[in-house]
């Protein structure tokens, strides 16, 4: 079926026509979640309650993506709040211990842990202050919906400073999704096509495919074309073909982790495109908000990075792909060294090597 006969009510709400499909929505006390899981063949919204719920669309990657799965867990902090029953004196212990719940879902994109710890500071200054559960829950929310609006904002202000690094006709590689389906709305990577679109800059964008959950082929390719935004799919193992015929001009992608020193973590694959990027002589661009970059994690060393399920690898298209008990390694991201970037685009602006230095003043200004 194509999406656009499975709308459903709820989700034509999402859709703008200038812009793409929104991932995350908060009414009617619940959080209504695009199920990243069914695209592109079914739009169906999620209707969350309960933290535990919440947990497992993130740790199911029913919702994904750095910023989003961040603000996610921020709503199920809200949703963990207004379960509470108990005196006043017990709120923050168990509001903590959601929060600390919610952690456990994902372990590699530093938002997740970002948007928790904003809550938890939140409730520990809501304790001290307002002797009303209620009127803590509603400050709660309250955050919760900043951390959600403040993603658009920044994911705006990405895209308007990578924008002049792409000039009319150029084609730009990207890598997995990092769009409007991993954030609040226009993504960090995919933005600047969004401006580009807009603007009337034509772009000519290549996504890989990205084994073994294809975020690229369901997610990319479907919200760049939903938006008319010119979009060529391509198999991982395409990218140096395509770079060998002189079709890409940038890469630009996403991350879930920078470390201090400049290190990216990203999707599994994305150290791969950015060294035939370096043997190309492509400029390797990482779009980053500030609520991505890790000063506390000194290299890509220690980023933690998650083992998802083998069934990823060994069950493709619906049926088995691969022999049973065959071993298999499936790591969900990669580091790329920072040497192989060339320039972190924030919300700050662009950031270009020592990056060691040049992250850390980031946070000064
Ligand atoms: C703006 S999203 C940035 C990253 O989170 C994205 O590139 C990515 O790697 C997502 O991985 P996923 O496993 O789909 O959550």
């Amino acid at each position: 079926m194509s999406p656009n006969n499975d709308i459903t009510t709820s989700s034509l709400q999402n859709i703008d026509n200038n812009g793409p499909l929104l991932s995350l929505r908060w009414a009617e006390d619940r959080l209504f979640l695009l199920d990243q899981r069914l695209l592109p063949e079914h739009i169906e919204f999620l209707e969350l309650t309960t933290p535990e719920e919440i947990w497992d669309a993130i740790a199911s990657m029913k919702v994904r993506g750095a910023p989003a799965i961040g603000i996610s867990a921020a709503y199920g902090v809200v949703l963990a709040a207004r379960i509470y029953d108990g005196e006043p004196s017990g709120w923050l212990a168990h509001v903590t211990k959601a929060a600390e719940y919610l952690a456990t879902s994902r372990p590699t994109a530093v938002n997740l842990f970002w948007a928790l710890n904003r809550m938890k500071d939140r409730a520990a200054l809501l304790a001290e202050e307002q002797p009303e559960i209620e009127t803590r829950n509603l400050g709660l929310m309250a955050e919760a919906v900043l951390i959600h609006q403040e993603d658009e904002e920044v994911c705006r202000l990405i895209g308007e400073h990578a924008l002049p690094l792409f000039e009319s006709g150029m084609g730009v590689l990207t890598h997995c999704n990092a769009g409007g389906l991993a954030t609040a709305k226009y993504g960090t990577a995919l933005a600047p096509f969004y401006l580009a679109k807009e603007r009337g800059i034509p772009l000519k964008v290549f996504a890989d495919e990205t084994r073994p959950v294809l975020q690229g082929a369901r997610l990319t390719a479907f919200e760049l074309q939903q938006a008319g935004i010119d979009v060529t799919l391509l198999t991982d193992n395409m990218a140096a073909v395509v770079m060998s015929k002189g079709w890409i001009q940038a890469v630009i992608v996403g991350t879930d982790r920078v470390a201090a020193n400049g290190d990216v973590a990203n999707k599994i694959g994305t150290y791969g495109v950015a060294v035939l990027a370096k043997a190309h002589g492509i400029p390797f661009y990482v779009a980053s908000p500030l609520s991505t970059i890790d000063l506390s994690t000194a290299t890509g060393q220690d980023i933690p990075i998650e083992e998802r399920p083998e069934s990823e690898i060994t069950e493709s298209f619906g049926k088995r792909t691969a022999p049973v008990g065959v071993k298999v390694f499936n790591p969900a991201f990669d580091v790329t060294p920072h040497e192989y970037v060339t320039a972190i685009i924030t919300e700050k602006g662009i950031v270009r090597p020592p990056f060691n230095t040049n992250l850390p003043a980031l946070f000064d200004k």
